[in-house]
């Protein structure tokens, strides 16, 4: 047990394998705790903490939503936590030290886009050392994207891809980013299991296998639940041993340089529209996922006689809406995507939406 150091989870995974899901459960099941949640986005809308603060349709319990603010959100919006862990992460690490008596644990969860391993080092810096240790990094993995082929890990699974579809084709560097992801873990998450059947688990456990040594437990989980005494304490101290690990970004951050790294080949806009049909922005959508390179679609619509905002979510091919509250008197009902993805343009995906929406 490290005494009087807080303990701190960091949940790392690619664009929309399920952080967020995961980080809502774990906050809902942690009511009790004092809880300070660090959220890093790559886009440049805080969307994440945005959901993880809204409270669900069914809680009325006004006392846990205040003691949540109370606990502190940091949002670290629009870039990338690995590669502004100085600038950025440090100064609210600071601030968390400074109020350490007032905290039972820290959750971050990292965008999709970043390597846990620059950031777990910074918990080595004098300052955070003494006070902090990092309980465990959880590499959430998106099973379904994985099975499918998306991280192709071998030739077979390459070709087997090119055949089913030219525009999924093997991209070595999402292969690296997991790789990355998965060499840092001390808990592996796959996520989505209510969509994978037993050959597609056993793709999954082997890619996983490849990566991580048997020690590391690999737990399958639906809808972010999983039980918290298996997530957080694992008491894993990964800072101590961080050094050894090495991966294929390693180059990128030596002598605190901030060299590019797969990030940089992402692009990534917000795009904001009125008040839309939801069943035409759905379609058109789904065509300009079909169409381009696009990984991930997040944000809010306002949809046209609906009291309630509606969340969009678009994963690869699968697009997901639901009502999630009511707009507030002081937002401007507008609607607001964030697209992640590679070769894509804002013009001509925002010129798409507007000529869909309109017809
Ligand atoms: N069917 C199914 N969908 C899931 C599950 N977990 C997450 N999702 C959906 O997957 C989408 C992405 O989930 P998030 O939790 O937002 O993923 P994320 O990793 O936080 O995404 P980024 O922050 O964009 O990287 C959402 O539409 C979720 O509802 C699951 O176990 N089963």
């Amino acid at each position: 047990m490290q005494l009087n150091k807080i303990p701190t989870t960091i949940v790392t995974g690619f664009l929309g394998s399920g952080k967020t899901t995961l980080l809502s459960n774990v906050l809902k099941q942690a009511a009790g705790k004092r809880i300070a949640v660090i959220v890093n986005e790559f886009g440049e809308l805080d969307i994440d903490s945005d959901l993880l603060r809204s409270c669900p349709l069914d809680c009325d319990d006004e006392q846990s939503e205040s003691q949540r603010s109370q606990d502190g959100f940091y949002e670290l919006a629009n870039g990338c936590i690995c590669c502004t862990v100085e600038e950025e992460f440090l100064p609210v690490m600071e601030q968390l030290v400074a109020r350490r008596d007032d905290i039972d644990h820290i959750l971050i969860e990292t965008s999709g886009l970043a390597l846990p391993k620059p950031l777990v080092q910074a918990f080595n810096w004098p300052g955070i050392k003494e006070h902090c240790t990092v309980d465990a990094v959880i590499t959430v993995v998106d099973g379904p994207a994985v099975a499918a082929g998306r991280f192709a890990h071998n030739e077979e699974q390459v070709q087997a891809q090119r055949l089913a579809d030219e525009s999924l084709d093997h991209d070595p560097s999402l292969q690296e980013l997991l790789d990355d992801q998965l060499s840092a873990a001390d808990l592996v998450v796959v996520s989505k299991n209510d969509l994978l059947d037993e050959i597609e688990r056993d793709k999954v456990q082997a890619v996983i296998a490849n990566e991580v040594p048997s020690t590391v437990k690999t737990v399958y989980i639906e809808h972010g639940e999983a039980e918290l005494d298996k997530l957080l304490g694992i008491d894993a101290a990964s800072e101590s041993r961080i050094d050894d690990i090495h991966n294929h970004h390693d180059h990128h951050h030596t002598h605190g340089e901030h060299h590019e790294h797969a990030h940089d080949h992402f692009d990534s806009f917000v795009v904001k529209l009125g008040e839309v049909s939801s069943d035409l922005l759905q379609e058109a959508l789904e065509q300009l996922i079909e169409e381009h390179n696009i990984f991930r679609v997040k944000g809010f619509a306002a949809v046209h006689g609906k009291p309630m905002r509606q969340v969009f979510q678009a994963v690869g091919r699968r697009l997901d809406r639901y009502f999630d509250r009511l707009w507030q008197a002081e937002e401007i009902r507008q609607t607001q995507l964030v697209f992640i993805g590679k070769g894509i343009d804002k013009e001509t995906i925002e010129g798409a939406l507007n000529d869909a929406l309109s017809a």
